[in-house]
Parts: structure tokens; C-alpha cells; sequence
């Protein structure tokens, strides 16, 4: 087989597809594939063929649906059974009728699972290695193989594992994946391994799974000791503690080892591309995935961001902007005065060096009470803009607030709130009922400004997140209540916090509600 370079093959739509807990229609695979095609990856294992309708109807669709640009589709599927002719196996057939350019074959190398686990002898497994690749290399399917349990049963029986390697490479198997099935291996050991496999002549890649946490890491061991073909999937997703993150060991091979494996503008999508995957998937992003989690390039301690303002490379070891990322200052009592000043370039502002030091003192002491700036960027930015104006402006002020929480006769709860606001010259009272105290204070409130300010009826109240803190500085315990609010184009999170459960919340509010309506345009 003529070298066709390096390999990056996905394998999210198959073992990815193992995580517990992710559940993938056919058209969100076919949706995954075109974004990983998007990405430049070159080859995407769709599924197992024959194993479930599913998988067998996702090979069937993509033939018509899918317009791959880069990617070439691979279908899974074991080596015959022991005493079958492979011609006569129907899931051998039904990967040779998938239309899958590549079949990727799943073969036992360690002979303690050829003998418990298939119950055949040795001979006989590299019989069904040999007769299922050449059978469908006859079919014209270009091959290639997962050398299943490949470590532990290097580990067992050297010779036997790599004579299951020469068998399927005799056969014409393209490519023979070592495969670290239980994912126990670390990257020292697992290099001279490779080395013995490579030595074999046969074209070597590698499948890792994360139970050492060292899936990526040995993935990069194994390229080292000669590997030129990379399995893993997106975002780390696999059965157990997930294979290699696919994400990762494509920008670490190309942004450290200078290997040309998808296009840079590809690379620069990146971040965008594992975030559209995850909403696929429906599964929560990893803030903290390498390269492309939102906290990938967030900093939180000040003398990071004092070093950061000289030059962002002394903290960070690539420009974010490489894998479509972007750096992130969050404030909070770690902050020091190059923390809040480079958070306010982020925001739009300029601080001097007394107001940066002044800021600095505020957020400290009020993060000392219970509040937290770097959930609640909104709230952080009102301080700031107090704090550069000096004095504290508000589009509307509070004369007063009340709830009343009401059990009626037939068993159910009505919470109605009342406040009386003063705006634009007006004193205006209003009242709201809601299934909650803090739903009625948000009815009441709008319902004041909402004829003054029409734009805050497209302004939602999306989350709502409450947490009682210890006590402090000899304090009963305080609530602090997180609000997430959103717009048309946006959403923006505010902090109250008090040992009152309800004043905690109006802070929030009423900080929503501000920032809200500086975001419509209206500056005081
Ligand atoms: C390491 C990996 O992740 S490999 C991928 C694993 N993925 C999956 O298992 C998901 C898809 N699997 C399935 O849908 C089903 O297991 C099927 C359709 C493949 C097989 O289902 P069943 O026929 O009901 O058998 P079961 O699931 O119990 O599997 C055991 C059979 O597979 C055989 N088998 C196991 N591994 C292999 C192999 N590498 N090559 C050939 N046969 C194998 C066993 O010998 C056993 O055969 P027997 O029934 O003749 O004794
Ligand atoms: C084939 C495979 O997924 C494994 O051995 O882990």
C-alpha cells in the first residue's frame, strides 16, 4: 500500500458512542461527521454495521447525506467466528455491504482472551484474522485493525501478539492499531512495546484509553516510537474514562511537533467545533479540556495577569487564537491591580492605576462577604463602572421592597411582591405574583419599568442558583444567590448576597435588571 501520510481517525460515532450515559441518533451522527470532516479529520469510523439497526441505517444514509470533503468513512466490525467461513458471517457481511471505503476489523491479541473469551485455539484466531482481512481486501475494502487488549497481551505472550500483527499485515491489513483496551498502560512502558511492533514492518497506530488518565500522553509516546496513525475521539468521549481526546492529540502533534495533520484555519476552528459536537450530544462541555475549554486560557491568580500584561505568551503556552480559543481574565479575592486592568480592557475601559487599586480593595472585601466576581461578570462591571464614575448610578432607586408568601385554602402557594421604584422623575409602585418570591419581585419590577424601558420585556431571568456560605468574621451564615439573565443576543450572570435569602435575590435582580438595560443602550 503506497504511504498515504500521517492518519487521524475518529472513532467518536463507535467507541465514543460506548460512553455511558451518550446516546446518538442517526442524524446526530451524521451531524457529528460533518463536523469532524469540517475539523480536516481523515478518517471516521460511522459505527458497527450489522451490530444494530442503527449503525447499519447510519452507513446507508451517509452514501447519500453525507458529502464528506476530507474524511473517509470506516465501519467497524469483528473477524469472522471461530469455525465460520468469513464469506458465510453475516456481520462480515454486512460490513462488506456498508459501502464503507475502510473496514476497520476488531481481532484478539492476547491469547488469554483467545482462549476464555472467543474459546478457540491460537491457530484458529489467526485464522479468522487472515481469512476476514483477505476476504474483504478481496472485496476490494481497504483494511484496517484493532489489535484488541494489543499490551496486555504483548505483556502475556509477546510472540503471539506480534504474530497477530505479521498475520494481518501478511494478509493485507493497511494499518494495525495497538490497542490499550483496558487503558492501563503509561507512556514509558508502553513505548517499547511500540518499538517491538514497529520493528515488525507492519504500518503501526494507536487506540488509548484514559483509566491512567495518560490516553493522549501515551498516544504521543507511541507516534514518537514510530506509530503514523492516531485513533481517538472528540472531547475525550469513550466507554469508561473515555479514549484519547482526539481535540488534543491533533493540536499537540501539530502545534508542538510540527506535524501537518488538518488545515491551520481548520485548527483555528477548533474550539468552536468541539462546543457544536457537545451540543449534539447533549453531553456538558469539560471547561477544563485542553486547548478548548472555556477555562483553557482563563486566569485567576494576579501575578499571572501582572506577567500577562508584559506579554500573554509568559502564561500561556500557545495563542489561543490557534485553536479558535480565546485568553480570559477572571476577577476574584486572587485578583491583583493587572487582574482588574486587563478584565477592564476586555470590557471596554481604561482604569488608572488608583482606580485599578481601588477596584481591587472592593472586590477583595466584598469576595471576603460571600460575593464571587468570576461567576458574575455582569455584577463585576457595575462595580467597576462605580467605581471609574465614583459614585454609584443607577437607571432607577428603590424606595422599598415586599413580599407577602401566601398558603391559600385549596393547598397552593402564591408569593406577591410589591415595590416602589423611582425613574426618570416618576415614583411608580407596582405589584406581581409569581409561583416564587423572587418570580413576584421580577414581575413587580418589570412591571414598573417596563413602560419606561419597553426593552426589558425581551430580558429572561434563565437561571437561578442559591448557596448558603459558612459564616464568616463571626457572621451567621449568608445566602448568595446567583442570576443568570439573558437578551436577544447574550446572557450575563449578578451576585447579591446577605443572610436574608430574599434580599440576596433583589440584589441580584436589581443588578440584572441595570445591566440589562445598559446592554439596551441606556446609559445613566
Ligand atoms: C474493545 C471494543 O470496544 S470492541 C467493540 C465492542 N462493541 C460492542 O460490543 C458493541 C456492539 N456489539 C453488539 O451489538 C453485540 O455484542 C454483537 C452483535 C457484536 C454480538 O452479539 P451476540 O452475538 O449476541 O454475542 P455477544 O454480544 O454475547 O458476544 C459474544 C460473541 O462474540 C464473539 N466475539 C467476541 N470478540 C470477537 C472477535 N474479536 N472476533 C470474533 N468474534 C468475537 C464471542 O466469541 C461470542 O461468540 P459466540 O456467541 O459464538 O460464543
Ligand atoms: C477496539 C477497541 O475499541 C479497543 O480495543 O479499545
Amino acid at each position: 500500500m503506497a504511504d498515504d501520510g500521517f492518519h487521524v481517525y475518529d472513532t467518536t460515532l463507535r467507541d465514543g458512542a460506548q460512553q455511558e450515559g451518550l446516546n446518538l441518533t442517526v442524524a446526530d451522527k451524521l451531524a457529528v461527521a460533518r463536523h469532524l470532516d469540517a475539523l480536516g479529520i481523515g478518517f471516521i469510523e460511522g459505527g458497527w454495521p450489522g451490530a444494530n439497526p442503527k449503525d447499519t441505517e447510519f452507513f446507508r444514509r451517509a452514501r447519500t447525506e453525507l458529502d464528506l470533503k476530507h474524511a473517509q468513512l470506516a465501519a467497524f466490525g469483528a473477524t469472522r467466528r471461530a469455525g465460520v467461513k468469513a464469506a458465510d458471517d453475516p456481520l462480515v457481511a454486512a460490513l462488506r455491504e456498508s459501502g464503507a471505503p475502510i473496514v476497520t476489523l476488531v481481532a484478539k491479541s492476547h491469547d488469554r482472551h483467545v482462549e476464555l473469551a472467543l474459546r478457540t485455539t491460537l491457530e484458529e484466531n489467526l485464522a479468522m484474522i487472515r481469512d476476514t482481512v483477505s476476504h474483504l481486501r478481496a472485496e476490494g475494502q481497504r483494511v484496517f485493525l484493532d489489535a484488541e487488549h494489543f499490551f496486555d497481551g504483548y505483556k502475556s505472550n509477546p510472540s503471539y501478539a506480534l504474530e497477530v500483527l505479521r498475520t494481518a499485515a501478511e494478509a493485507g491489513a493497511s494499518v494495525i492499531a495497538l490497542c490499550d483496551t483496558n487503558g492501563g498502560m503509561l507512556p514509558d512502558e508502553l513505548t517499547d512495546v511500540v518499538h517491538d511492533a514497529v520493528g515488525t514492518g507492519a504500518r503501526i497506530g494507536i487506540h488509548c484509553h484514559d483509566d491512567t488518565g495518560c490516553a493522549v500522553a501515551n498516544t504521543l509516546a507511541a507516534v514518537a516510537a514510530g506509530a503514523t496513525h492516531v485513533q481517538g475521539c472528540a472531547n475525550g468521549y469513550g466507554e469508561r474514562s473515555g479514549n484519547a481526546n482526539l481535540f488534543t492529540v491533533v493540536a499537540n502533534l501539530q502545534l508542538k511537533k510540527g506535524f501537518d495533520l488538518v488545515p491551520a484555519q481548520s485548527l483555528g476552528d477548533m474550539t468552536r467545533i468541539a462546543h457544536a459536537i457537545t451540543e449534539v450530544t447533549n453531553v456538558t462541555p469539560n471547561s477544563h479540556q485542553p486547548y478548548v475549554g472555556t477555562s483553557a486560557f482563563a486566569h485567576k491568580a494576579g501575578l499571572h495577569a501582572s506577567a500577562i500584561k508584559v506579554d500573554p505568551n509568559l502564561y500561556q503556552h500557545i495563542d489561543p487564537a490557534e485553536v479558535g480559543n480565546d485568553m480570559r481574565m477572571l476577577v476574584s479575592d486572587m485578583a491583583g491591580r493587572a487582574s482588574v486592568e486587563l478584565k477592564g480592557r476586555e470590557l471596554g475601559y481604561r482604569l488608572t492605576s488608583d482606580q485599578s487599586r481601588e477596584l481591587v480593595d472592593r472586590v477583595k472585601d466584598l469576595e471576603s462577604r460571600g460575593h464571587t466576581f468570576e461567576a458574575a461578570d455582569a455584577s463585576f462591571e457595575l462595580l467597576l463602572r462605580d467605581t471609574v464614575s465614583g459614585e454609584r448610578k443607577r437607571h432607577f432607586s428603590v424606595e422599598s421592597w415586599r413580599v407577602i408568601v401566601e398558603r391559600r385554602p385549596a393547598g397552593d402557594i402564591v408569593s406577591e411582591a410589591t415595590v416602589k421604584l423611582h425613574a426618570k422623575g416618576e415614583r411608580i409602585v407596582a405589584t406581581g405574583e409569581g409561583n416564587g418570591p423572587v418570580n413576584a419581585l421580577d414581575k413587580a419590577v418589570r412591571l414598573a419599568l417596563e413602560q419606561l424601558y419597553p426593552e426589558l420585556a425581551v430580558v429572561q431571568l434563565i437561571d437561578f442558583k442559591v448557596r448558603i456560605l459558612e459564616g464568616t468574621l463571626g457572621t451567621d451564615a449568608v445566602t448568595r444567590v446567583l442570576i443568570t439573565s439573558s437578551d436577544a443576543t447574550g446572557d450575563w450572570a449578578t451576585v447579591g448576597v446577605d443572610e436574608n435569602i430574599i434580599e440576596a435575590s433583589w440584589q441580584a435582580l436589581e443588578q440584572a435588571v441595570t445591566y440589562g438595560l445598559l446592554r439596551a443602550g441606556h446609559t445613566v
